[in-house]
């Protein structure tokens, strides 16, 4: 199923070859992961921006570049959450002007399964990877909040339990439109000839007889039929990441996915959490290099352990000011508590169960805070904390922080080790926040043979040592999908 990883006779301490790391740079979204306030920061939304980050992360030969996505401004007490930067642009507009930016660099958009059209998605990507000459993917996220839902002209939002299952019958049905092409449906006008490689990108004009065939389907989700508008992309189909944690989420990624976007970045929650979703892949006939597992992690570097551990500390306080602490908070307790000191215990007051969504889009809520303030208060007490040294330490994103020697130790470890097969890389300013990783960690995981020192292939697939799949090799989506047997061999307008 999979191609070998770029090739390296190295071999890891317990004598298996040496696994190949995979890392991707992450391009922060409006969160409180930025120091925003920071004078190194640039502007969230200007091309400049995203250029440094994907221009130095093709330069440090990274796998892919990787945007999140937010559907819906964020709110706190009926106002725009504004702590924080505030709006993005969309992803896909993004990664289209970044493929002319770069050459080899995978391009990696967030873009969520319940609110869109299977039609519209797949001829997005697909345009993204034939522009991209072959480096798109596309991470599906589930959020199904009517919050967001009520931006889209459906009300667009699903049942909780439901939302899997849209997204299931969505890929399948985007990849049975990505395979309604074959590959040499194209005649090269140019020469006419029929070389039998993949011409996707010739100047072609004339359809193979049986080369397009009209697709149509009829499920739960989605009615749809007709002819897809869009050639078959270099990849075949986009690389499909999936960001989701739940069993539900888990079994989807290990049936549907190339690479899972995960939380795990500790080495014994990442070692649980690798086993548990490469062991669901045999019952969907998949072998378990066919599936990465990504965690996002931060990086601090210093001279000397000490001097890095005292600025990821500094950053946990850029990160959480006051104001921030106070937020989030209010988040669990409901209630205004703005009365109270950052810099003092934690509120004496209880939580208010009738206003637990005080805080509206992109946050996970606490259903039954009760527990969750009694642990906070014990632990607060137990170690004499403030409400801000507490919001600091439950929000933290643990992360490598350390040597340059150190961090690229222990991520390797990790890679070796079966905790991640990579790790996304998550910067505390932007869009520069990763040049010192990428100027003194990457060197020292190429010295080792864990990471390519220059790229074998060209394509996102062939970066991450995944299989290009063929036309059909994929299960229809669920529902009723006539065969796509009538050909068109009309001309392409
Ligand atoms: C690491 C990670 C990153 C995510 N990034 C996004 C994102 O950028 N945009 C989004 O709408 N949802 C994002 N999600 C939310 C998931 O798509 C999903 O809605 C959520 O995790 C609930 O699904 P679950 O119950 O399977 O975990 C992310 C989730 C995880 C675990």
């Amino acid at each position: 199923m999979t191609h070998p990883t770029p090739a390296s006779t190295a071999r890891s301490r317990d004598g298996r070859p040496r696994k190949q790391i995979h890392l991707g740079a992450h391009f922060p979204g409006v969160n409180n992961t930025t120091v925003w306030s920071d004078p190194a920061s640039r502007s969230q939304i200007e091309f400049s921006s995203f250029e440094h980050l994907a221009r130095r992360a093709e330069e440090a030969k990274l796998d892919f570049f990787f945007l999140a996505e937010g559907l819906r401004l964020r709110e706190h007490k009926g106002q725009i959450h504004d702590l924080d930067v505030v709006g993005r642009p969309d992803t896909l507009p993004v990664l289209a002007a970044l493929a002319a930016v770069t050459d080899r660099l995978g391009l990696a958009g967030t873009v969520n399964t319940t609110f869109n059209e299977p039609y519209e998605l797949a001829r997005q990507f697909a345009s993204l990877d034939i522009l991209s000459g072959g480096r798109a993917a596309w991470n599906l996220v589930t959020s199904p909040d009517a919050f967001t839902g009520a931006n889209f002209r459906r009300g667009g939002f699903l049942p909780y339990e439901e939302r899997y299952e849209r997204a299931g019958e969505l890929v399948a049905l985007a990849r049975q439109l990505w395979d309604s092409w074959d590959d040499d449906a194209v005649i090269d006008l140019v020469d006419g000839q029929d070389d039998g490689t993949v011409d996707v990108l010739a100047p072609g004009g004339l359809v193979r007889p049986g080369g397009v065939r009209p697709f149509a389907h009829r499920g739960k989700h989605f009615d749809v039929s007709g002819q897809f508008e869009t050639p078959r992309g270099p990849q075949g189909h986009p690389v499909l990441f999936q960001a989701g944690d739940s069993v539900d989420g888990r079994d989807f990624a290990a049936a549907t996915a190339d690479v899972v976007f995960s939380a795990h970045s500790a080495f014994e929650d990442g070692q649980a959490f690798y086993a548990d979703v490469k062991s669901r892949l045999a019952a969907h006939g998949r072998d378990r290099d066919s599936l990465k597992i990504l965690p996002a992690t931060v990086v601090v570097l210093g001279d000397t352990a000490d001097e890095a551990a005292e600025r990821a500390r500094e950053i946990r306080l850029q990160q959480v000011p006051g104001r921030t602490a106070i937020a989030f908070l209010e988040q669990v307790w409901g209630r205004d508590l703005t009365a109270y000191d950052p810099e003092g215990p934690l509120p004496d007051v209880e939580p208010d169960l009738e206003h637990l969504s005080i805080t509206r889009g992109r946050v996970r809520h606490v259903k039954d805070p009760g527990p969750v303030v009694r642990a906070w208060r014990e632990k607060a007490a137990a170690n004499g904390w403030s409400i801000r040294d507490l919001v600091i330490d439950v929000t933290s994103r643990g992360g490598f922080v350390g040597t340059a020697q150190q961090v690229a130790d222990d991520i390797d470890r990790h890679v070796q080790e079966d905790a991640s097969d990579g790790f996304i890389l998550v910067p505390h300013l932007t869009p520069a926040g990763l040049d010192d990783v990428f100027d003194q960690v990457v060197p020292l995981l190429q010295e080792r043979g864990s990471f390519r020192t220059e790229y074998t292939g060209t394509t996102l697939r062939d970066h991450l040592g995944l299989s290009r799949p063929e036309v059909g090799a994929v299960p229809a989506p669920v529902g009723d999908t006539v065969a796509a047997g009538a050909s068109s061999s009309a001309r392409l307008s």
